[in-house]
């Protein structure tokens, strides 16, 4: 059963990050979707197709946590890369996944790559369960794939062990974030994509 009410502020909460994320330039050209969790076993998932920066409430689909609609309309052709982290992670409560040029190139700048470690930043404390700059977090890479069932088991598999990984990348494609509250969530995001940034200035100095 979908509680109506709560649909409809999570669809404005979320249609008002998709607002701020497009002008940062990280969904360009209807990419990116965006989730949050309705209760233990369903969450929204944007519309598959739309414009990420003009959201309205009747651009969300409810799903279970499968990935099927139980709501009208089509979900994110990604949808299930979202429930799988809702059932990997029982605590979180949003999903943002996005194309920011940073988390789209620095994949293709390191193509043997299969994760990277971020290390010694003072921002990696803004990512839950840690609390010291000396702290190290690897980041995956998987590789990117039109089989999103595929892509959700293979991410799936990796995060069984990595309780505080906020994050992973697609080679070439982007990047899935999430955290225990849409703001949260947004918080994960920028922190992630500011230390990626980090780390391709650091490439580009070493060439
Ligand atoms: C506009 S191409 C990007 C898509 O292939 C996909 O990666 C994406 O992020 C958006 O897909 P969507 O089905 O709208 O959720
Ligand atoms: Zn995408």
């Amino acid at each position: 059963m979908i509680d109506s009410k709560f649909f409809y502020q999570q669809a404005i909460a979320l249609a008002a990050v998709g607002e701020d994320i497009y002008q940062r330039g990280w969904v360009p050209a209807t990419s990116g979707n965006f989730s949050a969790r309705l209760n233990a076993n369903s969450a929204i998932v944007t519309a598959s197709g739309k414009h990420k920066g003009q959201l309205s409430p009747t651009d969300f689909i409810a799903v279970d946590l499968t990935g099927k609609p139980i709501s009208d309309g089509k979900p994110s052709a990604e949808t299930e890369l979202h429930t799988r982290l809702y059932q990997r992670f029982p605590e979180i409560g949003a999903v943002l996944h996005c194309h920011s040029p940073v988390v789209t190139v620095i994949s293709k700048a390191l193509p043997q790559a299969q994760a990277i470690t971020l290390a010694d930043y003072e921002l990696i404390k803004a990512f839950d369960g840690f609390d010291t700059h000396a702290s190290s977090l690897d980041i995956p890479i998987f590789e990117n794939t039109q089989d999103i069932t595929a892509l959700a088991a293979e991410s799936d598999r990796y995060l069984t062990a990595q309780a505080h990984c906020p994050g992973y990348l697609i080679r070439g494609h982007g990047v899935y974030c999430w955290g225990k509250d849409l703001n949260s969530c947004m918080r994960n995001l920028e922190a992630l994509d500011f230390l990626l940034h980090c780390e391709l200035e650091l490439l580009r100095l070493a060439r």
